[in-house]
């Protein structure tokens, strides 16, 4: 990880409120988040706490009523939503639950369509999917892969424009232990050797120890995790 240059993500002092009138909630109440590149972050907390709220944030999905949020050095107010879309295409992959992959298309054909849709035409599937340990999957579709096999697929599909970082929601919900595990660690494997950030939320405590860092997010409120014990993140709960 290299801490000397421009983070993969800054937050700095965000506040979003939702809804209206009497049902109106602050889901993210002055929020700072620093990732670095080939960072893996967590975030782990109660339903409602905000979680989601902050990969929409940090995704160029939502802006937030006040703070800043700069993805790469870039502050994402700053940019249209047509600049926006372009910018999250191009920076930033989306890893969902199950994969949320299509059904009508190969896993080679979904990769190409992520790539075409950020402009870049010329994407090769093939060594992504192999880095993802899918390339012998190249032409199965959704319905022909088990749930693992799906996420995998999900990985390399939002790697495969080479954002800067990956925003992941609950990448081990829909998969037994095992295969949660090599989910995640894929996941680390790809934060440590592609020197992306990944900001992962999760409620599954068992898939923890392959962070660098745990966040908990408690009323729109981001703190480090009490009694998260991993040596190497010492010094990285510092930088929140
Ligand atoms: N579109 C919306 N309109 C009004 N309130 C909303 C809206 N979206 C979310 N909220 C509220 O904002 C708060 C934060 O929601 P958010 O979805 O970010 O939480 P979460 O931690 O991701 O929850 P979960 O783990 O259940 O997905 C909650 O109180 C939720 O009810």
């Amino acid at each position: 990880m290299n801490t000397t240059t421009t983070p993969a993500l800054e937050i700095v002092d965000a506040t979003l409120e939702l809804g209206d009138g009497d049902s109106r909630v602050r889901a993210l109440d002055s929020v700072s988040l620093t990732v670095q590149e080939g960072e893996f972050v967590a975030i782990v907390g109660p339903s409602g706490s905000g979680k989601s709220s902050l990969l929409a944030v940090a995704g160029a999905l939502s802006n937030p009523d006040s703070g800043s949020v700069k993805v790469h050095g870039t502050d994402l107010s700053t940019l249209s939503k047509g600049a926006a879309a372009k910018f999250r295409m191009k920076n930033i992959g989306f890893v969902f639950q199950s994969g949320n992959l299509l059904p009508a298309l190969t896993a080679a054909d979904q990769l190409k369509l992520a790539g075409r849709m950020a402009g870049n035409r010329k994407v090769d599937p093939e060594p992504v999917l192999e880095s993802v340990g899918m390339a012998h999957r190249a032409k199965h579709r959704p319905g022909h892969l088990s749930g693992g096999e799906r996420q995998r697929v999900g990985i390399a599909r939002a790697l495969v424009n080479d954002p800067t970082l990956l925003l992941v929601d609950e990448p081990t919900a829909a998969l037994d232990r095992r295969r949660s595990h090599e989910v995640v660690q894929l996941l680390a494997d790809k934060a440590r050797d592609e020197n992306v950030a990944v900001v992962m939320v999760t409620h599954d405590h068992d898939i923890l120890e392959h962070c660098d860092r745990v966040l908990e997010m408690i009323d729109g409120r981001l703190e480090p995790l009490v009694g998260w014990a991993r040596a190497a993140s010492t010094m990285d709960t510092a930088s929140q």
